[in-house]
């Protein structure tokens, strides 16, 4: 993949990921924050991908929620197939291995009949009341015309004792730490902190625990998880200890970015991009298991609500750097993104 055929505003401008601390996130004095939202804004304009340190997940949960990903796809396949993704007319439950076919980027799109399968198998779930600690379980949730929110295949304790509990609990503090790097976000682009908070209040919100086994053929390289960028506005990824991640460079370079100890990955994605007016890039990211080792990995991809409406913010736009989007609904967007990542399969 050249330059000339991909968006800059897709493309890492540096050779490393800069590590955020995070320890300013809570603080009380506007300058710390102010200068956290500064370094943020440099992450966010460069690399379009950061580490974070002092992030406040403890190792504990992070450890449980990799041992309940391995814990999940030790099952038997037709254990793992009765929460099948088919069954789901809004992309959550299982993805077998090799089921997900990598169909590029935009600028550089992968034909149907050339698309390969990954090598890799997904467990998927969506937001729902239960994760939000700004909700009781029993809260409804919103009108939903993109069909997006709710009916999570959890397997019940029967199958694996603890795990929903456990993933909602991840889930949880994922949503808090994610409601916090809004604020930061908002800081960063000279907006009150509190400029998202009302468009995160059902927030368009899916998590995955991804399994990558080690290549099969050693001669014969299989990517675990196509060059993409994501779709919501960004992400928090935890991958373990076995490396795999790869972030694309204006030169063409692949970055490699592996687990730091202590730390998390974020990543900006589409709609956060495009209401910067892709002045946040959103990065074309892939991940190859070279290691011989099973990777295990969780993504958090933190949306606003389905029902919000993205529109290039004012102060982005100027008469040499006009709109780069119409304005759009963020359901809207998520469910067509969604359509086209399961080949064969429209939800
Ligand atoms: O597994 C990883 O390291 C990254 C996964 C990812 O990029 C995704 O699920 O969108
Ligand atoms: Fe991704």
């Amino acid at each position: 993949m050249t330059e000339s055929q991909t968006e800059s505003s897709q493309l890492a401008d540096c050779d490393h990921i800069p590590i955020i601390d995070l320890s300013a996130l809570d603080s009380r004095n506007f300058d710390e924050r102010r200068k956290l939202a500064q370094s943020i804004y440099d992450a966010c304009t460069q690399a379009g991908f950061f580490y974070i340190k002092n992030h406040g997940i403890s190792e504990d949960k992070i450890n449980g929620i990799h041992s309940s990903a391995k814990r999940f796809f030790d099952l038997p396949e037709a254990q793992k197939m009765k929460f099948y993704i088919g069954n789901s007319s809004k992309f959550r439950g299982y993805s077998p291995l090799g089921s997900e076919k990598s169909t590029g980027t935009e600028d550089d799109p992968i034909a149907e009949e050339d698309a390969v399968g990954a090598l890799s198998e997904a467990f998927d779930i969506g937001y729902e009341t239960a994760m939000d600690p700004q909700k009781s379980k029993d809260d409804p949730l919103p009108r939903d015309p993109y069909g997006l929110y709710g009916d999570n295949q959890w397997p019940g304790p029967a199958v694996l004792p603890s795990f929903t509990e456990t993933y909602i609990e991840y889930c949880a503090m994922m949503l808090g730490l994610c409601r916090k790097l809004m604020r930061i976000f908002a800081l960063a682009l000279d907006l009150p902190e509190e400029h998202f908070d009302l468009m995160t209040q059902n927030p368009g919100v899916t998590s995955r625990m991804m399994h990558y086994p080690p290549q099969p053929v050693k001669e014969e390289v299989r990517e675990g998880l196509g060059a993409h960028t994501d779709f919501e506005c960004f992400t928090i990824l935890s991958q373990g200890s076995v490396p795999g991640l790869q972030v694309l460079s204006h030169s063409g370079e692949w970055i490699l970015a592996p687990p730091l100890p202590g730390t998390l990955v974020v990543n900006i994605a589409d709609c956060l991009s495009i209401w910067t007016n892709k002045k946040f890039k959103s990065t074309i990211h892939r991940v190859t298991n070279l290691t011989g080792q099973e990777r295990y990995s969780v993504p958090f991809f933190f949306g606003v609500d389905y029902d919000t409406t993205v529109s290039v913010l004012p102060n982005h736009i100027s008469n040499d750097r006009p709109a780069c989007k119409e304005p759009f609904k963020a359901g809207e967007w998520v469910r067509e993104k969604l359509s086209k990542a399961y080949v064969g399969y429209e939800g």
